[in-house]
């Protein structure tokens, strides 16, 4: 049967699961101070894929090596053993009662207050996946690095978000890098979206022409790329998105008064991004008694 997801979910089953996600998330971001970042992109891509079921945690079955992982969308997801970790300390506490899943969707949103960010009140009671996703299936419903203002507006408004809701959710890129391969396209190929020449030659600079394959060489997502705030919007108003879809934002009828309000007044932009956050965390989940709740969130059984 399908349940529904509550905000009381685990107050008999485990009270503690929100203290224990919390200090041990902090703990560990103490010794990488990038690890929130990678715990919101980390969350996204689960949710992406299937929905918010904890698929992204599954390591490859060693016959096939075909996890959702192996998909090339996945360059640079980090962290996905921190959520284990944290799993290893909910078992101890409450066993085989937290699915991966609302631990990765709890670890996000201490992710987003931790760095200053709004404290988001989360629905829980999420099941994880009973299968494993293969990289085709990962290559199909992640966005590419390089998608439009259409593509991106219809894949949010799938989650129930409205066309501000949307430009909200993508203020998650206050957190973060973006690495050079990502945007190879936008640099070295025609591509239809202009960028900022200044802009353009300081990416360039710090992306040049084959470091694609790199791990080190990465851009900031905005200047105070550890904290939560709303400079990513004041960032993509100055003409200094990152991404395609970071910079066609603020030159879009459609998009262009949110990027606004949003760089002018932050509690707006918290508002309507703790909303956005909630809609894409509870999407078509596996409630009740679909799906499973894995011991160890790196594999199925
Ligand atoms: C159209 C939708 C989106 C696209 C095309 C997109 C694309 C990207 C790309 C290409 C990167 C760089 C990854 C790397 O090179 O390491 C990135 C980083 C990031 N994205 Fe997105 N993203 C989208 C939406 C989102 C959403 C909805 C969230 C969270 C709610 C999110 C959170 C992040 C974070 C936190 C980072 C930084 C990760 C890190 O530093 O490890 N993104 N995104
Ligand atoms: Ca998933």
């Amino acid at each position: 049967y399908a349940g529904s997801l509550s905000f009381n979910f685990y107050e008999q089953s485990c009270p503690l699961v929100e203290h224990v996600v919390r200090t041990s998330l902090r703990s560990i971001s103490l010794t990488d101070p990038t690890t929130p970042a990678a715990i919101l992109r980390l969350l996204f891509h689960d949710c992406q894929v299937q929905a918010c079921d904890g698929s992204i945690l599954l390591d490859p079955e060693s016959d096939t090596f075909q996890s959702e992982m192996a998909s090339g969308k996945n360059f640079g997801i980090r962290k996905r053993e921190t959520i284990n970790l944290i799993k290893t300390e909910v078992e101890v506490v409450c066993p085989q009662q937290v699915s991966c899943a609302d631990i990765l969707v709890l670890a996000a949103r201490e992710a987003i207050a931790m760095s200053g960010g709004p404290m988001i009140n989360v629905p829980l009671g999420r099941r994880d996946s009973s299968t494993s996703p293969n990289f085709r299936q990962a290559d199909a419903s992640l966005p590419a690095a390089n998608i439009g203002l259409d593509d991106t507006l219809q894949l949010f408004a799938k989650k129930g978000m409205t066309v501000g809701e949307s430009v909200a959710i993508l203020g998650a890129h206050t957190l973060g890098v973006t690495h050079c391969f990502n945007i190879e396209s936008r640099l070295y190929k025609p591509e239809v979206d202009k960028i900022d020449p200044q802009f353009e030659i300081f990416l360039k600079m710090n992306c040049p022409f084959g470091s694609f394959t790199s791990n080190t060489s990465f851009i900031v997502n905005d200047p105070t790329t550890l904290s939560f705030d709303n400079q990513y919007f004041v960032n993509s108003l100055n003409g200094h998105g990152v991404l395609r879809i970071d910079a066609e934002m603020p030159l879009d009828p459609r998009t262009a008064p949110f990027i606004q309000t949003f760089a002018y007044d932050q509690e707006v932009f918290f508002q309507a991004f703790s909303s956005a956050f909630v809609k894409l965390s509870s999407s078509n989940v596996l409630t009740g008694n679909q799906g499973v709740i894995r011991t160890n969130c790196n594999r199925l059984y």
